[in-house]
């Protein structure tokens, strides 16, 4: 009786670890990590953040060594993300225009030490830059306005392509932001500079501590779910993805990761265009969490959850833990 046990037992191939290797489906490398860092005023300054342990805020001289560092791991691309100072926090966010933003001077100063070595994806959403916290503008009622911020947004993306970015990622969910994005682009002549899409991006619990990193936690009233996805839907996933990528998004990323990774498989399915997802802060202060707790072995618990993302169909994660990552895929 072939095809069944006893002829099949599918241990054999588990049996040695030269045999594992072999089969193995799904390799994960430092190139399949995007690094997300936040980045503050100063000159020296490094800024702990208490709800992301071993995560920082760091002054523009300081992260200049850390991206030296990514890129000497492998690590091929940075997400930077601003910690505004509170007094240029406004009402429209009019911040995120200013050429010599923290954004900007952040860019400028990589670009300037390590020229191409390494990829710099700047995140897109007024959230850092207005005093309300929201990633739009606000109507007389409190409500995002669409249209609106996407006239913002545009003037802010064209900024960061201007300061150096490779990669505009952005997260604010507003409707038909990447055309408007993508044609302005094109007008001013940034051809090659690519649009990865937060396109299913969630109205999660998640985001806690990056809130906290960013300083937005205290100023944001309510929720964001007027314009991020509601976390029972996977359908309308699909149609924020069809509609990105007609509107001429380079790749596209689903966030929350790992309890979304059903969204990230099913995209790359439909579509077969590259995924990218998001390990947020909630994900990383879990398992921070739980290794403190003495309940997890870190180094075994990143490299699983990382590998779990290339399995479901990603192309890279996002993950405040991928210089660690890189260290151990190093060694
Ligand atoms: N535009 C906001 C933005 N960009 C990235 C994150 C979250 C990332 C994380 O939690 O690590 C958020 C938070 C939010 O939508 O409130
Ligand atoms: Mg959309």
């Amino acid at each position: 009786m072939t095809g069944a046990y006893p002829h099949t037992r599918l241990r054999r191939a588990r049996a040695t670890a030269w045999s594992r290797a072999m089969h193995r489906e799904t390799v994960l490398t430092p190139a399949d990590l995007i690094w997300p860092v936040f980045v503050t005023e100063g000159e020296g300054v490094e800024q702990p953040i208490s709800s992301l342990p071993g995560v920082s805020r760091w002054s523009v001289d300081l992260l200049v060594e850390r991206a030296r560092e990514a890129a000497d791991l492998g690590i091929p691309c940075l997400a930077l993300f601003p910690d505004t100072q509170p007094e240029r926090r406004s009402d429209d966010g009019a911040e995120a225009l200013n050429p010599d933003n923290l954004m900007c001077r952040a860019l400028r100063a990589i670009r300037t030490e390590l020229g191409d070595r390494i990829g710099l994806l700047t995140d897109v959403a007024l959230d850092p830059y207005t005093n309300h916290g929201q990633d739009g503008l606000l109507g007389e009622d409190g409500y995002v306005l669409n249209d609106e911020t996407i006239e913002v947004l545009v003037g802010q993306s064209l900024n960061q392509a201007r300061a150096g970015a490779d990669i505009i990622a952005p997260s604010d969910m507003m409707d038909g932001r990447i055309g408007a994005i993508r044609d302005a682009l094109e007008d001013e002549g940034f051809v090659n500079v690519q649009i990865m899409s937060y396109a299913a991006k969630y109205a999660s619990a998640f985001y806690g501590p990056f809130r906290d990193a960013v300083n937005t936690r205290g100023l944001l009233k309510g929720d964001k779910k007027t314009y991020q996805m509601d976390p029972a839907n996977t359908e309308e996933a699909l149609r924020e993805v069809e509609l990105d990528l007609a509107e001429g998004a380079d790749s596209v990323m689903v966030k929350p990761g790992l309890p979304y990774l059903d969204i990230v498989r099913r995209v790359k399915e439909t579509f077969e265009v590259p995924v990218f997802a998001y390990q947020v802060s909630g994900e990383y202060a879990m398992i921070e969490a739980a290794v403190a707790a003495g309940a997890a072995d870190r180094d075994a618990m990143v490299l699983e959850t990382l590998l779990a993302f290339k399995r479901a169909g990603c192309s890279g994660v996002l993950t405040y833990h991928a210089v660690h990552a890189a260290r151990l895929l190093q060694k």
